[in-house]
């Protein structure tokens, strides 16, 4: 099932263009992750997806009631007000209890409701944050760069995570991450954009691109050596590589 159509999106701000004829659907239960350098127009892409900045040119085209769940790139609250993970997650409105433990469950993070927001651990917060998107069981996630600032095995343990959500929810995942070996592992598809979208297809294909690696040079190569040495190859695909 297409959660989500993006066709021909033209994305104008401040007189220039940042997104330029950008094509992409997203179907239920797969996770696609975006990769490009900075200022490429990733967050505003999905900025555009949730509603926030509307379209210069082109549509987008969501399945009929889809729900989204929308994770940060990051949310600093003032370490010196008092606010427990419970309250947190009940803003800007109330939730009933159950609701609320079953997303913390989801995000990994069950029996942290009492816990104080200033006190949780950087991984933790991500969490908290995901529980929060989880609140209404989503059709579609989106995570804008939501491992910024952990660690490796923080890291690899948020996008597992992500994976368990996937197949609980069945929902679809759009995500925007720098951390190449785990797009590598974590995604069904690759989507390269710098303003427009460079290349596209399953992880190995986008890997060899020659749009992808002038963009990414030697990174991918380290990537990948991570990615053959944890899983078999993937099967040639026939997506095709624009
Ligand atoms: N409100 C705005 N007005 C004008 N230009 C903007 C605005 N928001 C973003 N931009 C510009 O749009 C371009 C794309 O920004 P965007 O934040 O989408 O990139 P990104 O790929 O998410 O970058 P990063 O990897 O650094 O987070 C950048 O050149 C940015 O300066």
């Amino acid at each position: 099932m297409t959660l989500l159509a993006i066709e021909h999106l033209d994305i104008a701000l401040g007189g220039h263009l940042v997104l330029e004829d950008i094509h992409l659907t997203l179907e239920r239960g797969e996770i696609v992750t975006i990769v490009g350098p900075n200022g490429s127009g990733k967050t505003t892409l999905l900025r555009s997806i949730i509603g926030s900045l509307a379209p210069t040119r082109g549509r987008i085209d969501a399945s009929p009631g889809l729900t989204i769940g929308y994770v940060p790139q990051r949310l600093h609250l003032d370490a010196t007000l008092p606010m427990t993970v419970a309250r947190f997650m009940s803003l800007p409105r109330r939730r009933p209890s159950h609701r609320v433990d079953q997303a913390l469950d989801r995000a990994g993070v069950a029996g942290l409701g009492s816990r104080q927001m200033s006190e949780l651990s950087g991984g933790q917060f991500q969490r908290i944050l995901l529980a929060r998107a989880l609140l209404e069981s989503p059709d579609l996630l989106i995570l804008d760069e939501a491992t910024q600032g952990l660690d490796q095995r923080g890291i690899a343990e948020f996008y597992r995570q992500i994976e368990q959500v996937r197949r609980e929810l069945g929902c679809g995942v759009l995500m925007v991450s720098h951390e190449l070996h785990v797009v590598m592992r974590a995604s069904d598809r690759v989507v390269c954009l710098n303003r427009s979208i460079c290349c596209e297809g399953t992880p190995e294909r986008v890997a060899t691109s020659p749009a992808y690696l002038a963009m990414f040079g030697h990174d991918i190569q380290d990537a990948l050596a991570l990615y053959r040495h944890h899983h078999a190859p993937l099967p040639v695909s026939s997506e095709s590589l624009s």
